[in-house]
C-alpha cells in the first residue's frame, strides 16, 4: 500500500507525517518503531499519524520511537498547522489544542498544567523521603503533567553525558508506572532556563516542546521564574508563557524537511 508522508522538524526533534484522514493506516508499536528506525526505516524522534476527528479539526495521534502511543508532543503539534496551512484545533490524547501559524513556525495554547500526584501519574506521592536510590544525590525535582508526564530537576552544570546516563534510570524508575520525560533545566535568569531532555520512549533529543514547557510551569511555580520565559535547548530557543490558573502558551519554529512515499506493508 503506497502511501504519502512528510519529514518535520521543530528545533531538531524530527517527525514523519502522515495524513490518514482519507485513507486510514493501522498502526501498532512494531510498524511505528520499524518507520522511525534510523537504519532500516525513514527515521524519526516520533511518528505523527493525522486523522478526523469529531471534537477538532484534527486526529493527532504520536508514536515515540520505542513505538508507544503517548499523550502530547510540543514540537509536533507545531508542525501541524504548518503540514495543513492553516490554523487548527488539534484533538490529542492528552487535550483539546489550538495551533495557529507565525512566521516561521506556530503558537500552541498547550492546555492547562496538573501537578496531582495521580495525574502525572507517580506510583506515589514524592518527597524527599523517599528519592529513590541512583538519583538521591539530585535536588528534589518538580513533576508536571503537561498532556504527558514529566520530571523537572533543577539541576546546574548537567551535560548531555550525565543526561544519558541518569535519564535511562529516573524514566524507568517504579514511582512511575507510565515511566516519564526527565528534564534537566538550569536557570539562568528569571526569564531564561538552558534545558536538556531524555525522553521517554526515545532518550536524548534536540529539543522537548512539552518539557520546555513542564520546565517553564515548575520554574515559575518555585519563584524561579516569571512567563515568559525562554527555554534554550541543544537545537534551539522556545518561549513558553503561563502563569498560575491560566493555560501554557508555547511559541517557536516548525519546518517541512521533504515528502516522501513509502510501501507501508513493508513495515
Ligand atoms: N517523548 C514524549 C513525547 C514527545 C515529546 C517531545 N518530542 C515534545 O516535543 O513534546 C513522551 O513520551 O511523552
Amino acid at each position: 500500500m503506497n502511501g504519502r508522508f512528510s519529514k518535520m522538524q521543530g528545533l531538531g526533534n524530527d517527525f514523519v507525517v502522515i495524513d490518514a484522514r482519507d485513507a486510514p493506516l493501522a498502526m501498532t508499536t512494531a510498524r511505528a518503531r520499524a518507520i522511525a528506525d534510523r537504519h532500516s526505516g525513514i527515521g524519526c524522534d516520533q511518528l505523527i499519524l493525522i486523522e478526523p476527528s469529531d471534537v477538532a479539526d484534527v486526529r493527532m495521534r504520536i508514536f515515540n520511537a520505542d513505538g508507544g502511543e503517548v499523550e502530547a508532543c510540543g514540537n509536533a503539534t507545531r508542525c501541524v498547522p504548518l503540514f495543513l496551512g492553516r490554523d487548527v484545533r488539534i484533538e490529542t490524547a492528552g487535550g483539546l489544542l489550538e495551533a495557529r501559524l507565525t512566521d516561521g513556525g506556530a503558537t500552541v495554547d498547550m492546555g492547562q498544567p496538573r501537578f496531582d500526584w495521580d495525574a502525572i501519574p507517580l506510583a506515589y506521592a514524592m518527597d524527599t523521603r523517599d528519592m529513590p536510590v541512583g538519583w538521591d544525590h539530585l535536588d528534589h525535582p518538580a513533576a508536571v503533567n503537561v498532556g504527558n508526564p514529566h520530571v523537572v530537576f533543577f539541576q546546574p552544570g548537567m551535560t548531555m553525558d550525565d543526561a544519558a546516563r541518569i535519564g535511562p534510570v529516573i524514566e524507568t524508575d517504579p514511582l512511575f508506572p507510565a515511566r516519564v520525560n526527565v528534564n534537566f533545566a538550569e536557570v539562568e535568569r528569571a526569564d531564561r532556563i538552558r534545558l536538556i531532555v531524555w525522553e521517554r520512549g526515545v532518550g536524548l533529543t534536540r529539543a522537548c516542546g512539552t518539557g520546555a514547557c513542564a520546565t517553564a510551569v515548575a520554574a515559575i511555580r518555585r519563584g524561579l521564574a516569571r512567563g515568559p520565559v525562554t527555554i534554550v535547548l541543544p537545537g534551539g530557543d522556545l518561549v513558553i508563557d503561563w502563569s498560575p490558573g491560566a493555560s501554557i502558551r508555547m511559541s517557536g519554529p516548525a519546518a517541512h524537511v521533504f515528502d516522501g512515499t513509502a510501501d507501508w506493508t513493508r513495515f
